[in-house]
């Protein structure tokens, strides 16, 4: 999952410590004013070592005074000789321009949205010029935590913990999903019915998809399969009146949730919209979720947008996570609809839905689990 991704955020890591490597006086320039730091030992750490020093000498607090009382932005040799002896690292605007042009393509051409993009440049370069003066941690390892706070920073927009969501609810409570054709939306419906039945939870399904032949039959092969009671009408029925049949039927059952399907539509269409703004009206749904497929990369970020700004959407779930490479759409829809992702489908078996975990999801693009 997100291999692509993965390969390219690291390749940035690489690109930094080789110019910042670059950048380093030879150990000889480092001299005797270096041996002043007093940590000789410390003399020939080299980040890619992994070494750290995690407590900054008072003397080097001492020269970013001074270098501060000089209103200059760019350390002296000096500075930088002492940092380097002392196993640390300073880090200029310069030493990022090429890297951060390299990440910024690497991020667009996997799909992230530009703003996105943006904002995960900004964090980066804000995190790591800010960070440098304090000089306590190797170049790969400041890396490393400006891309894990710049993604998070993006990927958790609007997390909710969503089980506690439903235990918290009165029920039924009633979930709506959208989003257009083909995307895994009625797959997605009967894995979360299994998820929902794992925590201890029932659910009925309801096809508010009567405008597509064979929908029908298509959710009640799920709901067969899963034993899950189905709530449907006739093709070319009201999407409302199904949902909202759904709904009656947990009542009179104490069932706790249903889960309604709709028709595949572009938000463009307005006769379908108009579908959504009624089951709206008439349910009046405790959630609405966008599905769509992570594969889809920029077209589902964009899509997102589009349903969020038309029929407001309270989460997404990413299909097709599994077949991804590029982690595009994972990364942005979020940002772009300050919306959650709340789940991901990782393959075609009713267990293959994973809850959606930005720490998690970090931690494995940078490589750390
Ligand atoms: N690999 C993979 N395949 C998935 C995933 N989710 C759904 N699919 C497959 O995608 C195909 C389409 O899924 P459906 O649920 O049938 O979607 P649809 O009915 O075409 O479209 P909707 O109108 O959105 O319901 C099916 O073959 C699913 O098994 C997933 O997370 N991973």
């Amino acid at each position: 999952m997100f291999d692509g991704l993965k390969d390219k955020l690291s390749s940035f890591r690489e690109d930094v410590e080789e110019s910042t490597d670059a950048e380093e006086p030879a150990e000889s320039e480092a001299g005797t004013e270096a041996d002043a730091a007093a940590e000789p030992e410390s003399a020939t750490a080299d980040e890619a070592t992994g070494s750290v020093d995690s407590t900054p000498a008072t003397d080097s607090t001492d020269d970013e005074e001074t270098a501060d009382a000089d209103d200059s932005a760019e350390p002296s040799t000096f500075q930088r000789a002492k940092a380097f002896a002392t196993g640390r690292i300073i880090i200029e605007e310069e030493d990022l321009e090429e890297p951060l042009w390299d990440l910024e393509m690497a991020l667009l051409e996997s799909d992230v949205e530009m703003s996105v993009a943006e904002r995960i440049l900004e964090t980066v370069r804000e995190t790591m010029l800010g960070e440098s003066r304090k000089q306590v941690e190797t170049t790969g390892e400041l890396v490393e935590r400006a891309l894990h706070d710049a993604l998070l920073d993006v990927i958790a927009v609007g997390q909710f913990d969503f089980e506690e969501r439903v235990a918290e609810a009165e029920k039924p409570l009633t979930i709506v999903f959208t989003g257009v054709n083909g995307v895994g939306k009625t797959t997605t419906i009967a894995k979360l019915s299994e998820w929902l039945e794992d925590r201890g939870y029932s659910s009925v399904l309801a096809n508010g998809d009567t405008y597509r032949a064979g929908a029908n039959e298509q959710i009640a092969e799920h709901a067969d399969r899963l034993d899950r009671e189905l709530i449907s009408h006739d093709q070319g029925g009201d999407p409302a009146a199904v949902i909202y049949d759904g709904v009656e039927y947990a009542r009179a059952n104490d069932v706790d949730v249903v889960l309604g399907d709709t028709a595949g539509r572009l938000h463009t269409s307005d006769d379908l919209m108009a579908q959504l703004e009624k089951i709206d009206r008439v349910v009046d749904p405790d959630m609405t979720l966008f599905v769509d497929e992570a594969v889809a990369g920029q077209d589902a970020v964009n899509r997102a947008k589009e349903f969020n700004e038309a029929a407001e959407i309270d989460g997404a779930v990413l299909t097709k996570a599994d077949a991804d490479s590029s982690g595009g759409a994972a990364i942005s829809v979020a940002y772009v609809t300050g919306k959650p992702i709340l789940f991901l489908g990782t393959g075609q078996g009713y267990d293959d839905l994973a809850r959606f975990d930005p720490e998690a999801l970090v931690d494995s693009l940078l490589g750390e689990e």
